[in-house]
């Protein structure tokens, strides 16, 4: 199933379901003044000039059903008006170099992909799909921790190839990759078939802040360490990007929060939007595909 499409102007909350978990007013009154956009029929104005205006909209988790695919999850994204003006334009750029074909995301846990690759699915009109949970719906619903307690990490891994090879096969789509997906060779071949592959660059510091936010309890590589859990993620992490760093560096576009927050002026990545990161996205894809890329994927 598409991810949803309906966009219309509503409250002010700005992200939300339960895997979207930040709520925050504190960027926004930034972009207010920093973004520049046009009218579009799709996110009509209002004319208050004093008040800040929203758009949601509805975006779903796509699950295999027989190949074909059903929803496994909804939610809705409440984004600054003046941002989702500004994805929307920069979306309709995208879909003329895309051409249908599919994007990865990838990066170390906590990166953002599943939130930034929601907007990314919506406003592209590509279903979303998170490895992680078809392969906890492929083992019998139980979760990720449960599945790493109970098989191990192998077949975790083997799992996560399988689901890989399944999406492998389809165009339009946004898939939301585990944090380890990059290691095995097999798996970028899959992703490379019609896809292009987007590594989502995040501090450590800022990443451990998030995960510590909502509990390191779904993580289970993050049960080796010990301490609060700001300190065992951090340690795991740079553990991870040490071991993961080169094969992150073989995406096709890399998505750098450090290089955006210093391009807008921003004090904190933290400061950046996960729609911002959804245009930055869709920019660098664009780079990518109209130099050195453009060749290649013309092929597939
Ligand atoms: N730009 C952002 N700023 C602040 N918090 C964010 C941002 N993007 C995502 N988050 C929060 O960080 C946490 C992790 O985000 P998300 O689940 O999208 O990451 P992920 O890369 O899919 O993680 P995993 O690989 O572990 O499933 C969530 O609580 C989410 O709300
Ligand atoms: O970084 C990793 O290896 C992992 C990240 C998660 O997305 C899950 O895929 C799992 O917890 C392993």
């Amino acid at each position: 199933m598409e991810a949803g499409v309906a966009c219309k102007l509503n409250c002010p909350t700005w992200v939300h379901s339960e895997r979207f978990g930040r709520k925050s007013t504190a960027p926004i009154a930034m972009h207010r003044h920093r973004v520049r956009v046009a009218a579009s029929p799709q996110f009509p104005l209002l004319s208050s000039p004093n008040r800040q205006r929203w758009a949601s909209f509805e975006v779903s988790c796509s699950s295999f059903n027989n190949f074909s695919a059903s929803t496994l999850e909804t939610g809705s994204v409440h984004v600054p008006y003046d941002e989702a003006l500004m994805l929307k334009n920069k979306s309709l750029e995208a879909e003329q170099y895309l051409n249908g074909h599919s994007i990865y995301l990838v990066g170390l846990m906590g990166s953002g992909k599943t939130t930034v690759g929601k907007i990314l699915s919506h406003v592209l009109s590509y279903s979303f799909y998170d490895s992680d949970a078809l392969i906890e719906q492929e083992v019998d619903g139980i979760s990720v921790a449960e599945i790493f307690k109970c098989h191990g990490e192998s077949f975790f891994r083997k799992k996560e190839t399988e689901v890989l090879q399944k999406l492998s096969s389809k165009k339009r789509l946004v898939v939301s990759t585990g944090g380890g997906a990059v290691v095995r060779d097999e798996n970028w071949d899959y992703m490379q078939k019609k896809g292009i592959i987007v590594w989502l660059d995040v501090p450590l510091e800022a990443l451990a802040q998030r995960i510590a936010a909502v509990g390191t309890h779904s993580r289970p590589l993050l049960h080796y360490e010990h301490g609060d859990p700001y300190t065992k993620a951090l340690k795991r992490l740079s553990y991870l990007l040490e071991q993961r760093g080169k094969n992150y560096a073989k995406a096709n576009a890399r998505v750098s929060l450090e290089e955006m927050a210093s391009k807008l002026g921003c004090r904190d990545v933290s400061d950046l939007t996960p729609t911002e990161i959804a245009i930055e996205a869709l920019d660098q894809i664009g780079g990518y595909l109209k130099e050195e890329g453009g060749m290649a994927i013309a092929g597939l």
